[in-house]
């Protein structure tokens, strides 16, 4: 049955490539239906005419078992296909949305991943939390994948005993120290790390959180650092410190490794946990990356992917090499804007964009995005312009840090996340921003080369078809990431015989990833997923679906692995 997928593959007809087929409810709309019955009639008969030619068919080997998750399933039954949201959601899970009942919430509402940062709280309640979530997708139908998110070496100011907010007025004298004590000493700062101080020379500054305050070093006394506010302001708790000379950033922490002691051992509690991601934090250079990989490879956990976080002046320097090597990025505006100016994130957020989608690489645009409402039920025009550009420019994924952890309004923050970016992938589809990337060849061997154009050809063909869905199977992901590259209209059905692999798909930008049994007979596969999606009401009669494979066939006549067809369902 192999042979009958690859005798229709990008079959010409006579129908004229539409691109940008309006959307559904316009007036437009009616052309779309009328034109598309003609499409449809076309293949049919193609499909009629190979359906003839076919050998007998062998027993199916296989019972197909497997469902949508429950969020997809909802969101096909109100909004249809092109109502899927395509823009994944992460939100970080601290003490505000924690309870199984209030994840539950966050599940139903859309959140793809949940993200745990090992730089607060203990081990235990994080894997409290994880069970939770494991035991929500069980139960519940969900399919959340867990990441977590190292500490990372980085120094920053300890909480202050007891005040949320400390004030710095100008020309204050302050005390920087290393010294451990408990509770509020007006005027000293304690840090976390003890050689800090080291390579700092009067004169230089310490910049709190990107400029919240500034100080001017006025003496070295021991590891401490007596200092001026020159600039008034706030000390938060945890906040970051940053050491500038001469207006230049200074490494205040080259010595320290990006992976510390207690990083590997939150890596070792992720493996025994079953995590699906780790993002690495202050990531400096491929290295990072790859010594992390070699690690999980060692303990055959090499399923679970590896994010570098961009949120230093080095990452920026490696950041070709290190989203080579990785297997997702997340751009972390948070530390980012402690290292550069403010104004240049905008850009720097929009050329790693780009850059992870012409490297096909996931990527995650986190931080502040709805910071307000961390205290407000209701964001500022700013918060949602600034999540409309991220979907704009084709993030894979959009993160909420406090607005879930420690905010009053988690669930409400993912609604407008939900909604803006529901809103911006119509506008963007009207508009016909959806370019192929096929000038930008990403694979260097043949059958890269093949997998690649087909993908960029299939998503083509899916666009100018107005096709409903696009269905690809995917051992490792690999055409499903392919696919999603190109940013298709229809959303991307990608069965997985591999629970690891559907994860993975969780963060990729359209793709709806599901775990089935997957037989070497792509008919079978075909006929038993179709089947599949209309028990579970999610296809119906008439509607068309493009077909993408890269699971080799049996067949030894076949020189080719994949192909392409389409099918319209009876
Ligand atoms: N597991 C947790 N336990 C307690 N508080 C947390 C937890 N995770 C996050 N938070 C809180 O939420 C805030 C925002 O989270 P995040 O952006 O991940 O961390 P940070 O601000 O330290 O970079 C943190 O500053 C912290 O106050
Ligand atoms: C996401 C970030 O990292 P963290 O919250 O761990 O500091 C960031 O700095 O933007
Ligand atoms: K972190
Ligand atoms: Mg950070």
């Amino acid at each position: 049955m192999a042979s009958a997928c690859r005798s229709v593959l990008f079959k010409p007809t006579s129908i004229p490539p539409r691109r940008n087929p309006p959307l559904l409810a316009s007036k437009k709309n009616q052309d779309r239906c009328v034109r598309f019955r003609t499409v449809r009639c076309a293949i049919q008969l193609d499909l009629k005419e190979v359906a003839t030619a076919e050998t007998v068919k062998e027993e199916p080997k296989l019972s197909f078992s497997g469902r949508l998750d429950a969020v997809s399933e909802a969101d096909l039954r109100e909004k249809g296909f092109l109502g899927l949201r395509k823009t994944k959601l992460v939100c970080t899970v601290g003490p505000a949305c924690a309870q199984p009942e209030e994840l539950e919430v966050l599940a139903s509402r859309g959140m793809n991943v949940a993200r745990l940062n090992m730089c607060h709280n203990t081990r235990e309640w994080h894997r409290e939390v994880i069970r939770n979530v494991k035991s929500l997708n069980e139960e519940k139908g969900f399919n959340v994948a867990l990441m977590i998110d190292t500490e990372g070496s980085q120094i920053h100011v300890i909480d202050h005993g007891g005040s949320s907010s400390v004030k710095a007025e100008d020309g204050s004298a302050w005390l920087f120290t290393t010294e451990k004590y408990e509770g509020f000493r007006p005027l000293v700062v304690q840090v976390n790390y003890d050689g800090f101080s080291e390579g700092i020379v009067v004169g230089d500054e310490l910049v709190v959180e990107g400029g919240m305050a500034s100080f001017k070093v006025t003496e070295k006394l021991g590891k401490d650092l007596r200092c001026t506010c020159i600039d008034p302001g706030l000390l938060l708790p945890r906040a970051k410190l940053s050491v500038w000379r001469d207006g230049k950033l200074l490494d205040s922490n080259p010595g320290l490794p990006t992976l510390s002691t207690k990083d590997w051992a939150d890596i070792d509690f992720g493996i025994s946990e079953g995590v699906d991601f780790i993002a690495v934090s202050f990531v400096k250079d491929a290295n990072d990356i790859k010594q992390l990989k070699s690690y999980l490879a060692s303990k055959s956990s090499e399923s679970i992917r590896v994010l570098a976080k961009i949120e230093g002046l080095e990452s920026l320097q490696n950041i070709e090499d290190i989203i080579e090597a990785s297997d997702g990025i997340m751009v972390a505006r948070g530390d980012l804007g402690v290292q550069v100016p403010l104004e240049q994130i905008p850009t720097i957020q929009e050329e790693v964009t780009r850059l992870c989608r012409q490297l096909n690489k996931p990527v995650i645009v986190a931080s502040q995005l709805l910071e307000s409402m961390i205290e407000y039920p209701i964001p500022t025009r700013a918060e949602v312009a600034d999540l409309s550009e991220a979907v704009r420019q084709y993030t894979d994924a959009l993160m909420l840090s406090g607005e879930s952890a420690v905010g009053s309004y988690a669930e409400k923050a993912l609604s407008v996340l939900c909604m803006a970016s529901c809103r911006m992938e119509l506008w963007s589809r009207e508009e016909n921003r959806q370019s192929l990337l096929s000038q930008d060849q990403l694979a260097v061997s043949l059958p890269e080369r093949i997998a690649e154009q087909i993908c960029n050809c299939a998503v083509d063909m899916a666009n100018n078809l107005g096709v409903d869905a696009i269905f690809v199977y995917t051992k490792h992901g690999q055409m499903a990431s392919l696919l999603s590259r190109n940013r298709p209209d229809a959303p991307i059905f990608a069965f997985t015989d591999s629970s690891s692999t559907r994860k993975g798909l969780n963060l990729h930008w359209g793709v709806i990833p599901l775990e089935v049994p997957l037989s070497d007979d792509m008919e079978y596969n075909i006929v038993e997923t179709i089947n599949l999606m209309k028990v579970g009401g999610a296809l119906k009669s008439g509607d068309s679906v493009l077909v993408v494979s890269d699971i080799s066939p049996t067949d030894a006549m076949s020189a080719m692995s994949q192909s392409v067809l389409v099918r319209t369902i009876d």
